[in-house]
């Protein structure tokens, strides 16, 4: 059974490289988590006495404004922070899916980053190389994948990044928003595949700025605001509490806006 725990954990940020003196118009900015300056190095609070317990079957959505500790606690909740104070658990295989790009080699061929980025992603050798075919037919990159990526364009190496991600089976699934922009017919075949991706996985966690997809993958949303949880909802309640309204009632039900980049919202 996969699960997370986290207690009253905090994760800081030290700037080594700042100076303590001119911080002082920054703390009024409205975005990011507190900067505190009382000691000689400036830190950034990104995340403030976070508790919180995710079991199998948990579908959750990350909303918050920008630099509120989305990125953060997605790394805290793979594993890759440790919580300055505070403690956490993680009970199953975590594919934290934060960056497409993210394991992939310009150097190598198409067919070798699939290879490359399942492993990186949790998959043994052997489950990749029952699922290339499929992978490089969902691409649609053809002898493109027997080129080094670096001759690829951008919207091509999503493909190819989407192709693998949407093949592995994780048992913790973390994805981070900015998917990426292909193109529309692309977008629906993707997002068919994800949608299976996360029927599959064990526990979900997912930061997104669209409404409609959170919907589609989601059904329990946690609001973050300045690195504490604001509020750890049903999804509506939760975007309704953030949004000053009920986005549900625009949304259509059977036509939802297809949006796979994370940059849009704010
Ligand atoms: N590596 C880092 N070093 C220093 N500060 C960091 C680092 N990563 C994040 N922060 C700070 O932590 C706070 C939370 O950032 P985080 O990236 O988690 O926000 P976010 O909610 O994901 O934002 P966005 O929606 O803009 O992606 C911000 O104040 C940011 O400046």
């Amino acid at each position: 059974m996969v699960s997370i725990d986290v207690w009253n954990a905090s994760v800081d940020f030290p700037i080594f490289d700042a100076k303590s003196r001119s911080l002082k118009k920054l703390a009024l900015g409205k975005v990011g988590g507190k900067i505190g300056s009382e000691g000689r190095v400036p830190i950034i609070e990104a995340l403030h006495d976070i508790t919180l317990s995710l079991k199998d079957g948990d579908r959750v959505g990350l909303v918050g404004h920008n630099g509120a500790g989305k990125s953060t606690l997605l790394r805290l909740l793979a594993g890759i922070y440790e919580p300055t104070r505070g403690a956490s658990r993680i009970v199953g295989k975590v594919a934290p899916v934060f960056d497409l790009g993210v394991g992939m080699d310009p150097e190598i061929s198409g067919y070798e980053n699939i290879m490359i980025r399942g492993l990186f992603l949790g998959m043994t050798r052997k489950q990749m190389e029952k699922r290339v075919d499929d992978i490089a037919e969902f691409t649609e990159l053809g002898d493109y994948l027997q080129m080094p990526l670096r001759t690829y364009s951008t919207g091509m190496r999503v493909r190819l990044a989407l192709g693998v991600v949407t093949s592995i089976n994780p048992e913790i699934l973390l994805l981070d928003e900015g998917i990426g922009a292909v193109d529309a017919a692309f977008m629906a075949k993707a997002r068919d595949r994800l949608k299976d991706l996360v029927a599959r996985s064990g526990l979900l966690v997912f930061a997104n700025h669209s409404d409609e997809f959170l919907a589609e993958f989601c059904d329990t949303a946690i609001w973050m605001d300045e690195g504490h949880v604001k509020m750890h909802s049903g999804l509506r309640e939760v975007l309704t509490a953030y949004k000053g309204f009920d986005p549900f009632e625009r949304m259509h039900e059977h036509d939802p806006t297809p949006v796979l980049s994370g940059n849009g919202g704010e």
